[in-house]
């Protein structure tokens, strides 16, 4: 930590974040895309919580933990129950109050770290819904010594709601804890400017708590005991945010532990994290696998738009006797084709980045309890919202990159299936000209999997994508 202290100070650490080159694995807003015909695409902390609120409990995984420790005498154990982590009692009254029984994978090997004394810095990835805020929100709460009237936790989220979520997480442990105070750093919080804050947790967002902390100096970030870091991809790949938290981590104290959660870490992220987290225990579930065993692939050519219209209407029979998601590349073109289909008397949803957080959470609501058969989308519907009736995927537009190659990790995240959710599945892609059928070839080269062409004219044919 007195390393990175140092290098903060000779900002020797500003010149590696700008050399990591992080700025381009966020895309673009979806908000900024006005006129609907630039690509569509997801943004990060509104995917994070919109899996958050869809999430449906706990997330069991069989797979393993990878483990890396840099400190030798911190011999790492797990635990099989939340008593034997010897918490307060009142915590533990908690914990069985939302109904955790036994703690989840992650958990397992990640609290007893985290609750140690002394305490040890930790940097944890596993997908969403595995109990990372269960996790860090029960290390936060055990922290805590409520003789001590000042903060001694802050949480960073990237966003307010995201913010808000994990209080609500913190409020529902700490039910039976009413001494342990808890205060929000968000959009819309005031204090007076006059008085000090007393509560013990923050929890918010990196530029209220640089107010609150650095320009008004309401409290003292060198007594900080803990610094969360959730959505630590998200943040750190954020110009803004990446900014703020290292001004924030710079006022921390060399004592203060640091934790590290996130769904996902790119490479130069996880980097940039262990540069500026001393010694720590990283532990990282790794993510099912998609696959394309078993997923039945075709291609249709087609002449033009209308063309590929003609093959939605001639699949269409064969496509909504389960559930299908159509994808798009441009707002454009998936309102178009959501109008042209209202108006041929289909029932169809409709999800793209011109729809706020709550919108979308209602047409997938909808979707997910069958009210619609089809959805059409574009690349907001990213990887992590898994809609596990889905059985035809329909690629209107295939995915590519900004150069026009084929994007093929997109295009497995559209198609694949992972174990939990069963493996069969029907891939269809509308091609019209050489560029996508090229692409289509360069897609069917990467998998090594043959995507067969589809006659959609031929009744024969749309019989065998149905069998
Ligand atoms: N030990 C447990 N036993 C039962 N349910 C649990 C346990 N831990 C967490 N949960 C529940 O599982 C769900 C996911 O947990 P949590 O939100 O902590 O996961 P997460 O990994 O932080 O997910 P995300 O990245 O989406 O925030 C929540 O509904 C939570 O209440």
């Amino acid at each position: 930590m007195a390393d990175w202290v140092k290098k903060a100070e000779d900002q020797e650490v500003s010149k590696l974040v700008n050399q990591l080159n992080i700025d381009g694995i966020l895309p673009e807003k979806s908000g900024s895309n006005s006129d609907g015909n630039e690509p569509d695409v997801a943004d990060p902390a509104e995917t994070s919580l919109l899996i958050k609120i869809l999430g449906k409990g706990l997330v069991n995984t069989k797979l393993s933990l990878d483990i890396q420790q840099k400190n030798p005498n911190s011999p790492l154990h797990s635990v099989k129950t939340f008593e034997a982590l010897h918490l307060k009692p009142e915590l533990l009254k908690g914990i069985y109050a939302m109904g955790f029984n036994t703690p989840s994978k992650i958990q397992e090997t990640a609290l007893p770290t985290l609750l140690a004394d002394p305490p040890q810095n930790m940097i944890a990835q596993s997908q969403s819904g595995t109990g990372k805020t269960a996790a860090f929100v029960l290390a936060m709460l055990s922290r805590v010594n409520v003789n001590l009237n000042y903060p001694q936790v802050l949480c960073l989220s990237p966003t307010y709601e995201l913010a808000i979520q994990t209080g609500e997480v913190a409020a529902r442990m700490g039910q039976f804890c009413p001494e342990i105070k808890l205060r929000f750093a968000v959009r819309g919080e005031e204090v007076d400017r006059n008085k000090k804050i007393t509560e013990h947790i923050l929890i918010g967002t990196p530029g209220k708590m640089l107010d609150w902390g650095l320009k008004f100096r309401l409290f003292k970030m060198d007594k900080v005991s803990v610094f969360v870091l959730d959505e630590a991809d998200v943040m750190i790949a954020t110009q803004g945010h990446h900014d703020q938290c290292i001004r924030i981590h710079k006022m921390l104290s060399p004592e203060c532990q640091m934790l590290f959660f996130s769904a996902t870490y790119d490479k130069e992220v996880m980097d940039f994290a262990r540069l500026i987290v001393s010694e720590p225990t990283i532990i990282r579930l790794m993510r099912e696998e998609e696959s394309l065993d078993n997923i039945k692939q075709y291609y249709v050519k087609c002449k033009n738009e209308d063309g590929k219209y003609n093959a939605i209407q001639n699949v269409y029979g064969c496509i909504s006797i389960g559930q299908a998601i159509i994808f798009c590349h441009t707002r454009r073109t998936a309102a178009w084709l959501a109008a042209k289909m209202t108006s041929d008397g289909h029932s169809v949803a409709v999800l793209s980045g011109d729809l706020t957080v709550e919108q979308r959470l209602a047409v997938l609501d909808r979707f997910r309890s069958g009210l619609e058969k089809v959805l059409i989308t574009t690349n907001v519907l990213s990887r992590g919202i898994d809609i596990e009736q889905v059985t035809i995927v329909v690629n209107f537009d295939l995915p590519v990159d900004v150069r026009g190659n084929a994007d093929c990790e997109t295009y497995l995240h559209r198609i694949g299936r992972t174990g939990r959710f069963g493996k069969s599945g029907i891939a269809i892609n509308l091609i019209d000209g050489e560029k996508s059928m090229s692409v289509c070839s360069a897609i069917e080269k990467h998998f090594k999997k043959e995507i067969k062409i589809l006659n959609t004219d031929s009744a024969d044919d749309i019989e065998k994508i149905g069998s």
